[in-house]
């Protein structure tokens, strides 16, 4: 979707730098992300994709830069509860025994409002059934496994039916069928025009919905543009993964080394996406 001043871009993020202890972690990030676009941000352990996301929510503070969320500068007149926001894996227990349906609940919670809405709890399930545990409600969310707790927190998020969702590694730890449940839900919310911005280390169950990807490295943007692409050749059903095929034999065996996804020596990318093998043998 195009930009005008009456429809800003979700996300507009200029020079964003973030110190942590001593460490220049985002060294000077451009991000912009247009309503309705479905953006990938990957990179290696450590390039900063966490920070860079919890900059954007205001979780860690700038030492230089500005962002803009939904067309308003970081702060108080964010529309936040057109925001949903998913952090990395964490517990999504609180310390107090909650069940499923609470702690989704809460995410109906923001800034003004204190108070549970009417019709909460047929919300709450409505979001559990998008993620596939519509029978778990009830259940506490300790007893839950990490990748059903992943899919609560993910459920939280959508309770809200969010404009914008930012997702931090949405679904490292849940299982295939999940991820694929996942990407259906979230292809029909893009369909009716939400904006996505997700943290991956591999495109995996989403690749089909990625229309950009940005790879971050040391804290710097080193790619920003088509997602790599799929090759046919070995597609097959029991193998997925980033694979990129350069004449380089040593690059080649490095996974995601062609867009700066570990930490081999950075090589100038080509406008030419990279290739992900979905079946040769590794
Ligand atoms: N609170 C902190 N204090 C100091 N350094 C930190 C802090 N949080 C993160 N870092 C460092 O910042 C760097 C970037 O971390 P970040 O979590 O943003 O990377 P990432 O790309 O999300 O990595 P991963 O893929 O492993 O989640 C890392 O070197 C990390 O050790």
């Amino acid at each position: 979707m195009s930009t005008s001043p009456l429809n800003p871009p979700a996300i507009e993020a200029t020079g964003i730098h973030v110190t942590l202890g001593n460490s220049d972690i985002l060294r000077g990030v451009d991000l912009t992300v247009e309503r309705g676009e479905v953006v990938a941000l990957l990179g290696a352990n450590g390039s900063g994709k966490s920070t860079l996301v919890k900059s954007l929510v205001g979780i860690v503070p700038l030492a230089a830069g500005h962002v803009r969320l939904l067309g308003a500068d970081l702060g108080p007149l964010v529309p936040w509860a057109q925001l949903g926001y998913v952090p990395q894996r964490v517990s999504a227990q609180a310390g107090v025994p909650s069940t499923a349906e609470e702690v989704v609940a809460s995410g109906l919670l923001h800034g003004r409002r204190i108070r549970l809405p009417r019709g909460w709890r047929a919300t709450a399930r409505e979001a559990l059934d998008r993620v596939g545990l519509a029978d778990r409600a009830q259940s506490a969310v300790h007893e839950l496994s990490g990748g059903q707790q992943q899919r609560v927190l993910i459920a939280r998020a959508l309770a809200r039916d969010p404009r914008l969702l930012i997702l931090d590694e949405p679904v490292a730890g849940v299982d295939q069928p999940s991820q694929e449940a996942f990407a259906a839900t979230l292809t029909e919310l893009t369909r009716d025009g939400m904006t996505v911005l997700v943290v991956l280390h591999e495109l995996g169950a989403l690749a089909p919905l990625i229309q950009r990807c940005v790879v971050l490295r040391h804290g710097l943007v080193v790619h920003d543009g088509a997602p790599p692409q799929v090759t046919s050749a070995h597609a097959g059903p029991d193998h997925e993964h980033l694979h990129p095929h350069g004449d380089d034999p040593e690059r080649s065996a490095s996974p995601g080394s062609d867009m700066g996804l570990t930490d081999a020596p950075l090589t100038r990318h080509s406008p030419a996406p990279a290739r992900i093998d979905r079946g040769a043998a590794s």
